[in-house]
C-alpha cells in the first residue's frame, strides 16, 4: 500500500487509518473548526465526543482500543500523534505512521480499533486532542501498554537533525 502523500505525515500508511483535511472558516469575528458530520465518509457512528490533553513533552501512550474508532482532532496546540499495527493479519502489520496535528496543521486521524496509539504535545503550550468515538468510553476495551517499556519500535525523543 503505497503512502499517499499529505503535509504532516510520516512513516508508512496503516491499513484502515485515514486522514482527513479539516476546514477552518474564519472571519475577523472568530473562526468555526469543523469536527465531524454524520455525512463526513470517515463518520461511522457516534458513541462519545471527549477531549484528552497534554502538557508540552508528555506522552500519553501506548492505548489499544479493542472496539472503538478513533476520530481524533488536535485543536489546539501541536502534537504527535504516533500509530503502530500490531494486529496479527494486517496488511500493514509493523507499519508506523507520524501524524504532526493541531493548529498548524489541522486534519482529523481515524484510527480503527487494535492500533497502538498515542501523542506526545509539543511546542510551548497545551495540546488538546478531540476524539469523535464511535463508541462511549469503556475501560474494559481500552488496553494500555508502557509508553516506553514495550514491543513498540518507537522513540518518542525528538528527532534532531
Ligand atoms: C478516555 C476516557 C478516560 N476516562 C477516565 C479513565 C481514567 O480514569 C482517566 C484518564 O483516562 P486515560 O488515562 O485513558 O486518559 P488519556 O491518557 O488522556 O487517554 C487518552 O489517550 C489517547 C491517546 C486515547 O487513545 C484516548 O482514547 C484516551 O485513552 O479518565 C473517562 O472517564 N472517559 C474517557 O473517555
Amino acid at each position: 500500500m503505497s503512502t499517499p502523500r499529505i503535509d504532516g505525515i510520516k512513516g508508512n500508511w496503516i491499513e484502515g487509518v485515514t486522514v482527513t483535511p479539516m476546514r477552518r472558516i474564519c472571519d475577523e469575528r472568530g473562526k468555526i473548526m469543523h469536527l465531524m458530520k454524520k455525512t463526513d465518509p470517515q463518520f461511522t457512528e457516534f458513541g462519545e465526543v471527549y477531549i484528552s490533553s497534554g502538557y508540552p513533552g508528555i506522552v500519553k501512550a501506548w492505548h489499544i482500543h479493542k472496539e472503538m474508532t478513533l476520530n481524533n482532532t488536535c485543536i489546539v496546540g501541536m502534537m504527535k500523534l504516533v500509530l503502530f499495527d500490531g494486529r496479527d493479519g494486517s496488511p500493514t502489520k509493523g507499519n508506523l505512521m507520524e501524524c504532526f496535528m493541531g493548529e498548524d496543521n489541522y486534519i482529523q486521524v481515524k484510527i480503527p480499533p487494535g492500533i497502538s496509539n498515542g501523542y506526545k504535545a509539543y511546542g510551548d503550550k497545551l495540546a488538546m486532542l478531540v476524539n469523535c468515538a464511535s463508541m462511549p468510553h469503556d475501560p474494559n476495551e481500552l488496553i494500555y501498554i508502557d509508553p516506553f517499556n514495550n514491543d513498540i519500535p518507537y522513540n518518542w525523543d525528538v528527532k534532531h537533525g
